[in-house]
Formats: structure tokens, sequence, C-alpha cells
């Protein structure tokens, strides 16, 4: 059992900051909150270092094979895959398949423990549903010297729109979410402040689509990020986007600054 004082500092355990209280002692929690997850992390990252520690566990990903995936979404999964696993130097290999976790916290180191006592309940939205291949399947490959990315798609049926077809908004979804994670990875914590979207044909449902995200340009905390949709072998457009992701410090995300 690891003592709470340990976890926490001093003060407030953080699962407090989520009960319902008055705005005043609501912000005193959140500033409270801000600090206390910093001390948090700081003890959590001292205490990842002993063997003993039990909270090192690797969250599940969610972006592995499994069995509702079309041939055509595990067709493109081993083209990108095989990129990644050309031999040589680990840092000179240009694509990464990266991870996907229920939560993004879970990329913190602790993060499983954390995502236990910081809204519990709380799900990423395109990896709440249980059953697979029910909506969001897809998998994101980086390549961070590119500074772009590839997701491999797969709409589920759950993700009905017009009739047969991918609803706007879960397009929106993924195109924001793939975008986000480019501008992440190259810059660490985002927030989408702008997002335009023309949808240029419709995606059937049950389909597989290719996402592909670039970063365009960095002005100071603004990173300007472009996507395109299209089918697996590129000769249909299907969406294009631009976005602006901002970067923000960790406080911001707990409505408070360090
Ligand atoms: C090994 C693996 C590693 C993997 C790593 C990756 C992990 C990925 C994992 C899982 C993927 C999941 C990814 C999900 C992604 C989803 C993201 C979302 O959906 S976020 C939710 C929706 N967005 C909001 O709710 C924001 C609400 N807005 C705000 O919080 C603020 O407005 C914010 C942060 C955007 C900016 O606020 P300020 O106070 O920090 O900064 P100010 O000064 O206002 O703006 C900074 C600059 O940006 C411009 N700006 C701000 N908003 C703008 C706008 N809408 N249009 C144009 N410019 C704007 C401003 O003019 C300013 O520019 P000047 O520095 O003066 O040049």
């Amino acid at each position: 059992m690891i003592p709470r004082s340990l976890l926490f500092g001093r003060g407030l355990a953080l699962s407090h900051a989520f009960s319902n209280q008055n705005a005043s002692t609501v912000h005193q929690q959140l500033s409270m909150t801000a600090w206390n997850l910093r001390s948090s992390l700081r003890n959590i990252r001292t205490l990842s270092l002993m063997s003993l520690w039990p909270f090192n566990v690797k969250p599940r990903d969610f972006s592995l094979p499994n069995a509702s995936w079309r041939p055509e979404m595990s067709k493109a999964y081993e083209y990108y895959n095989a990129l990644c696993e050309i031999e040589g130097d680990e840092k000179r290999r240009l694509w990464r398949k990266l991870p996907s976790y229920n939560r993004v916290l879970k990329y913190t180191t602790g993060g499983v423990y954390l995502s236990k006592i910081i809204q519990s309940k709380a799900r990423l939205f395109t990896r709440n549903i249980k059953e697979p291949g029910a909506a969001f399947e897809y998998v994101v490959f980086m390549n961070k010297q590119e500074k772009r990315c590839v997701c491999v798609f797969q709409a589920g049926h759950l993700l009905e729109g017009p009739p047969g077809h991918v609803h706007g908004g879960a397009v929106a979804t993924m195109i924001d979410s793939v975008m986000g994670t480019l501008a992440g990875y190259m810059s660490g914590p985002v927030m989408t402040a702008n997002l335009n979207i023309n949808y240029r044909s419709p995606i059937p449902l049950g389909s597989v689509v290719l996402l592909h995200s670039a970063l365009d340009r960095v002005e100071g905390r603004k990173f300007f990020v472009t996507c395109r949709v299209t089918s697996t072998d590129e000769s249909k457009l299907h969406t294009e986007a631009t976005a602006l992701f901002v970067s923000v410090n960790v406080g911001h995300l707990f409505g408070t600054r360090f």
C-alpha cells in the first residue's frame, strides 16, 4: 500500500477536485490540484525508478490488429508496419507505429495509476466502445523527421450519418485526433484552437481510408497542421482540413497555471 501522503505531497487528493463544490472552493481546489498533480508526478517519477513500484504496467494498446479488421485495413497496416521495421539504427528509422490508449493520461509516467484516480470513468472519445470494429478502428504511423503521419482508419457501423455513410462529425473527430496527435508528438500538450474541414466525397460506412497529416509551420506556440482523407490507394479524395493547435501546459488543462 502506497501512503496517500507520499502520492499527493501535501494537502488535497486529486480526486477531491472533481466533487461538487461552490465556485471559490472549486477555484481554490483546482489551484491545489495543479500543485498536487505536479508534486504527484514528481513523486511517481521517483517511485517508478524503484523496482517494487507496481504502477509501471503498460496500458493496453488499442491499435493492434483484431478480428474486426477488414483485409484492406490489415494490408495498409502491414505496409506501414513494414516501414517501421526496416533494419538499422533505431534513431534513423523514419516511421514509428504509435500505441493508442483509451486515455491521453496513460501516455504519462504512472499514467495507468493516474487514470484510476482522476475521473476514473473518463475515456478517450474514439476508444470508448467495447465491441471491436463497431466504431473507430485506427492506427497511427508517425514520421517525425518529415513532420507527418498517416492514420489507417476503418469506420464501423455505429458511425453512420447519411444512410450507408460515415457521419461528418465522426470524420471530424478522426481528423482532429490525428492532427492533434501529430502536433502533440512534435511539441507536447496541445489544444485545437481552430479546425476547418471541406467534405469532398462521402465515406462509405465500413470502408477503410487513410488520413495523411502534415505539420505545415510553427509560429511560437502555434502549430499549423493539414490533413487529407483519401481511399487506401489514394486515388479518391474524401476530405481536406487545416487546423491550428496551440501548445499548452498541464495547468491549462486543469484550469490554472503553474
Ligand atoms: C509515444 C507516443 C506519444 C504520443 C503523443 C501523442 C499523444 C496523443 C494521444 C491521443 C490523441 C488524442 C488527441 C486528441 C486531440 C483532440 C484535441 C482537442 O479536441 S482539444 C479540445 C478542443 N479545444 C479546446 O477546447 C480549446 C479551447 N481553447 C483554449 O483552451 C484556448 O483558447 C487556447 C489554448 C486554444 C489558446 O488560449 P491561450 O490563452 O493559451 O493562448 P492565446 O493567447 O489565446 O492564443 C495563443 C495564440 O493562438 C492564437 N489563437 C488562439 N485561438 C485562435 C483561433 N481560434 N484562431 C486563430 N488564432 C488563434 C492567438 O491569437 C495567439 O496568437 P499570437 O501568439 O498572438 O500570435
